[in-house]
């Protein structure tokens, strides 16, 4: 995507970062309820959002309205501890009132194959989403799509066979299901992920550039620059 549409937001702490990220997503949650009845949110997994959805559990909102959505999975028994879903439930959803039915978890303990084929029966009656939060990895992967692999943009979800970064089993929803949101926001901490900055604002071909939005994607940065 155009570098002038990556709109690059510096924080001074991790703190600050978690709490304009949990502020975003309230502010946009009570302006999509009030416009749409709904919310519909798409969660990063992995283990900088952690905080955020920890916050997140003490907002007060109108949690009947709120539809949760995966942007990846990995390919794990249920509750498994390295499951991005185990992750959001333990700091976040367990402790609100989100009907169950309202969170669409990808069925990922079917493997690859199967779980992406009915996520992508769930994800084809669906319009836009309002946000999709995405992390970034040292490799410059976003969701589970990594460097180096191809996406099938007709589909909105992926079956993953050979994740560089374990387990290689996943399923990501592609970058054209990605960027179907009225707004986009990557949560990025950590020197470790300075080289995957650099690629990015390079304009090289990253899988975290093929997420677009028209409002422009934001990327919080704390620790890289
Ligand atoms: O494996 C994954 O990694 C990325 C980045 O995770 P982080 O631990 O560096 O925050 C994450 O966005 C993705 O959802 C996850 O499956």
């Amino acid at each position: 995507m155009s570098l002038k549409n990556t709109k690059w937001q510096s924080f001074e702490s991790q703190v600050s970062l978690d709490q304009a990220a949990m502020d975003r997503v309230e502010r946009l949650a009570e302006a999509s309820i009030k416009v749409r009845g709904q919310f519909h949110l798409v969660l990063a997994g992995g283990s900088t959002p952690k905080n955020v959805y920890t916050l997140l559990k003490n907002i007060s909102a109108d949690w009947h309205k709120w539809q949760i959505y995966f942007g990846d999975e990995r390919c794990l028994e249920p509750n498994h501890q390295e499951r991005n879903s185990t992750m959001a439930f333990e700091a976040w959803l367990n402790h609100v009132d989100i009907p169950a039915q309202n969170i669409h978890v990808i069925p990922a303990e079917l493997g690859p194959v199967e779980g992406a084929h009915l996520y992508n029966k769930t994800l084809s009656q669906l319009g836009d989403f309002d946000l999709v939060l995405l992390g970034l990895g040292e490799d410059a992967h976003t969701a589970s799509l990594f460097p180096g692999h191809s996406w099938d943009n007709s589909l909105d979800a992926l079956a993953v066979f050979d994740a560089p970064k374990p387990p290689p089993l996943r399923i990501s929803m592609s970058p054209a299901r990605l960027s179907r949101s009225k707004s986009v926001l990557f949560l990025v901490s950590g020197i470790e992920k300075q080289t995957a900055i650099n690629q990015w604002k390079a304009g090289d071909a990253i899988p975290a550039s093929t997420v677009t939005c028209n409002d422009g994607v934001d990327v919080f940065c704390f620790n890289v620059s």
